[in-house]
Parts: structure tokens; sequence; C-alpha cells
């Protein structure tokens, strides 16, 4: 048996498991590899369970669960209240047993995000993936007798696979098979709240549905609007002809060009917002990082704000921005962005393009990183890819910040520091660092560069009180014809203090 468990499954720890996933996922998960939870859950994973799980398939009626006349004829699905089976395949030439241990553990998480119930989770070695039922036909009906003795209805497979190998698989698991790219879509499609977010997110699941139609039951006017997460049970009729998929792909092609118009359409309404930013001059420092490593405490900590703090992934869909002031009083601006994860699915990377966007025009990145997960040097490298592919990112400064210290041990600290000196290492929880990190950014802000002298008349209130909050007044003095001001302030602000100064030669150095 070449399958292996992960350990997700075992009846006697599943209880406990679930019962700590429940109040945190991923962090169950990061503790349960670093207390060496591995060797644990080797034992349970042995044949004693494989035979009880034979045993108990007997009774099953494995050809009774009728789930393939219930599956949809469209190949998106939602994974709502499903109970699942994650099954991962990896190739020892290209990875570890380990990395592929975490690549499931993190598909946990993800379908646990959706609303799942994880019963199960299978790595299968292979040197590739089976061009026709992606594990392999042997493996295959193994996965079926694993999903009737769970009495699953879903199979989450952690890659994301051609539209034959999906079918292959439902045909023999008899089961509704999930690629990992539908999963994030759909964790995205419940967690968009604004109307832009809503249409990227609508946007990427007509792209990805697109090559992988293989007809509908009904009209698409089922889908509510056009939306795109799939019913999952199949109404109307089956195997409509290749006329209406035709028609179908029409519908859906005009749909995303509509969507595309309209999102085109919302563009400038952002564009006011970071314009205005721009206009006040404000700094922008834009929180980047893997999903749930701390973004929303950190920026929250930095800024007072009550953004929102959820032990789930992608609790943030919607970039939010803060204001925050520096220690000298200058105000700037705390960008919290959507959280990236390992292959990311690329119709997300576009779809979310404008909205990173917000990101290249940062004048600082701050990188949080759980810095208590037991790869973090893995997230940053799946983070710096996505950055990567956003135009102008990679021209600004960096700030890598290790989050979660209160639960980074000695050695994990020294590590951190070791591969990483310049970073900072803070625990949004306890408040640790957090000084030292607002210290940091402030020093990476751009500074007003521009020392002006002037006076100014008694009327200029307003000009005076923006300098306060933009710039930095090194010296006033209240004279009975005006008030008299040495300041240092950006250029926007040195072209106002000379036109209203009130001799005209001021002096600039
Ligand atoms: N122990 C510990 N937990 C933390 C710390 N900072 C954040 N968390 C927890 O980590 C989880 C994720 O925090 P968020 O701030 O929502 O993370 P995020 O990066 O904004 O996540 P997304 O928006 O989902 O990408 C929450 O359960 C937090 O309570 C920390 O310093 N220590
Ligand atoms: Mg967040």
């Amino acid at each position: 048996m070449t399958q292996k468990s992960t350990g997700m499954q075992s009846d006697s720890q599943l209880g406990e498991a679930e019962h700590r996933r429940e109040e945190a996922p991923l962090d169950s998960r990061s503790q349960v590899l670093l207390e060496g939870g591995a060797d644990e859950f080797e034992s349970s994973s042995g044949d004693e369970l494989w035979q009880e799980r034979e045993r108990r398939n007997l009774f099953k009626h494995v050809e009774g669960l009728g789930e393939l006349e219930d599956v949809s004829e469209v190949e998106y699905r939602k994974v709502r209240l499903e109970r699942v089976v994650l099954v991962g395949v990896y190739s020892s030439a290209q990875t570890t047993s380990d990395e592929a241990e975490e690549s499931l553990r993190e598909l946990a998480a993800l379908a646990q995000t959706a609303g799942a119930q994880v019963l199960d989770g299978l790595l299968q070695q292979r040197d590739k993936p089976d061009p026709a039922t992606y594990v392999g036909s042997g493996k295959a009906r193994e996965l079926a007798n694993v999903v009737a003795s769970q009495e699953a209805d879903t199979i989450i497979v952690d890659d994301d696979l051609q539209p034959s190998q999906r079918r292959a698989l439902e045909d023999v698991t008899k089961v509704k098979v999930v690629d990992r790219t539908a999963l994030i879509l759909d964790i995205f499609a419940q967690h968009a709240t604004s109307r832009e977010g809503k249409a990227q997110v609508q946007l990427a699941q007509l792209e990805y549905m697109l090559p992988r139609l293989r007809g509908w039951g009904g009209s698409l006017s089922r889908q509510a609007g056009g939306q795109a997460a799939g019913q999952s049970g199949g109404i109307g009729s089956r195997g409509p002809g290749e006329t209406k998929i035709e028609t179908d792909r029409r519908v859906i092609r005009h749909q995303i060009s509509r969507l595309k118009r309209q999102i085109a359409q919302m563009g400038p309404a952002r564009e006011v917002k970071r314009g205005s930013r721009k206009r006040y001059g404000l700094p922008t420092v834009a929180v980047v990082g893997y999903t749930n490593a701390g973004k929303s405490s950190v920026t929250n900590r930095l800024t007072g704000s009550q953004e929102l703090v959820g032990n789930a992934l992608f609790a943030t869909l919607d970039t939010a921005v803060r204001r925050a002031k520096t220690a000298d009083g200058r105000y700037y601006a705390l960008v919290d962005t959507v959280g990236f994860v390992r292959r990311l699915p690329t119709q997300l990377v576009e779809a979310f393009k404008s909205t990173l966007e917000e990101v290249a025009e940062a004048d600082l990145i701050v990188h949080v990183v759980d810095g208590s997960h037991p790869d973090p040097f893995g997230q940053i490298e799946a983070v710096d890819k996505v950055l990567a592919q956003i135009d102008g990112a990679a021209d600004i400064g960096r700030l890598i910040v290790f989050n979660k210290a209160d639960r980074m041990d000695q050695a994990a600290r020294l590590r951190v520091s070791q591969l990483e000196p310049e970073a900072c290492i803070v625990s949004a929880r306890t408040g640790e660092g957090i000084d030292e990190l607002r210290e940091q950014v402030e020093s990476l802000l751009p500074h007003p560069d521009v020392r002006v002298k002037a006076k100014l008349p008694y009327s200029a209130g307003a000009l005076l009180s923006q300098i306060r909050e933009f710039g930095q007044v090194r010296q006033i003095g209240y004279e009975a014809d005006g008030i008299e001001l040495v300041a240092d302030v950006d250029n926007r602000l040195a072209a106002q203090v000379i036109s209203q100064s009130i001799d005209g030669h001021d002096k600039q150095e």
C-alpha cells in the first residue's frame, strides 16, 4: 500500500482534532507539526485502520450512494457542508513527503474554511499523476472504498485536475470531485463582500468554468444572476447536446465580458480613493503576506483599528485602508491586503490584480509572516512569487515581520533572525515587538524633504494644520504680522507655503 494516510482520519483523534480545528484550523495544524505529530499519526495509519475501513465497507452499499445522479452537469461546485476526503499525489523527485503532508494539511484548513468536514487525507507517491484518473485506476478503486467507508460525499484533490481526470475519478468513486482551484475560488466567493470583490471572484469562477463545461442541466438562469457557484443538485435534464454546450459557452463568455466591463468601471472609484490619499500626501504602507499570517492583527495593532480578524483563511478579501500616525505626528496609510496562498489560482491572481495594484503604489511593503508556522520560509517564497507578478512591486522597499512570536520558541527565533537579520519579530497578540516595528516602519517611510522658511498670515490656519499633519514643524513663532515658520514638507506643501506666504520671498534649501 503506497497510499499513506496523513492522520486526519483516525476516529479516536477525530473528535479532539476537530474540536481544536474548530477554533483554529491552521493553529492546530502547525501545532501538530511542531509537536512531531507526523509520527504520532503514523501508527494510526497502519494496516489495522485500513482493515477496519475495509470491514466497515462490507456493510456499505457503494452503488447506493447515488451521488453521481446528483452530480450537476456544471463542473464548478460549492464545497459547503460536505464530508470530504482529501487526496494528494506527489513525486519524490520534486517534493519531500513532509512538504506533501504540509500541503495536504493546508488543503484541510482550506476545506474547513470553506465549511467542509475533513474525514480523511490520503497521500500517494508516484512519478507523475495518472493522465486518466489522476491517482491511477487501482488507487482510484481504493479511494472509492475509503470514500464509501467514511461516508464521504466529496473528494478534494490537492492539485488542478483536467476535466477528463475529474470525470474519470468521479465515475470510479461515485462522489463528486473538486480540485484545489475550485476550492479556493469557493472560499473567495463566500468571503467577498464588496461589490467589486464579488465581481472579481465571479469573473475568476467563470473563467475557471469555461473550459470545463460539459453542458448545463437547466438554463443558466437558475444560477441567479449568473452566479457561477454551481448548485450541486442537478436540476433539469442531463446530457444536453453539443449545441446546448456551445450556447452555454457563449452565455458565459458574454457574462465574462460584462463583468470585465463592470469591474473596469469600478476602477475609477478606487482610483479616486487612492488619488485622494496621494493628494493628501499620505505615504502608504501595504501589508501583505500569507493567509492567516496575522496581517489584519498587525494592522490593528499599528493603527488601533478593529479590522476583521478571523481564524479562517482569507478572512480579509477587500483591501482595507487604515490611517496611522507616526511618533512625530505625521499620518500615513496602512493597506491591509488579501492573503496569499501556495499555488494561488491564476484566475484569482488575474482577478485581484487591480486590487493588488494597491501594493504596487505603496511606499513600503510590510510582509507579515506567521513565525510559528513550521515552514515560514516556504510561505515567504509563495508570497514573493505572487508579488513578482505585480508590476512595480519589485522596486518597493520591503520589511519582513515574523508574527505570532508568542508561539515561537527560542530555536525558531534564532533561525529566523539568522536567515532574515533585518526582520522584526512581533506578536500581535501580546504586543511584543510592535513598538520596534512601528519605529522601523516610520523610519522607512518617505520623509518630507523640502525645508521651508516663511511668514504665513494668521489666516493660513488650514495650511498650517496640514503642515503639522504631513510635514514636520521645526520652528514656529507667532509675530504681530504673521506666523514665522520653519518646516520640513513635501513638494506639494512647499508650493502652497510659497504661494500663501506674506513676503513671497521664502527661502528653500
Ligand atoms: N498566537 C498568535 N495568534 C495570532 C497573532 N496574530 C494573529 N493571530 C491569530 O491568527 C489568526 C489570523 O489572524 P488575521 O489577522 O486574521 O490574519 P490575516 O493575515 O489578516 O488573515 P487573512 O485576512 O485571512 O489572510 C487569528 O486567529 C489571530 O487571532 C499572534 O501574534 N499570536
Ligand atoms: Mg486579514
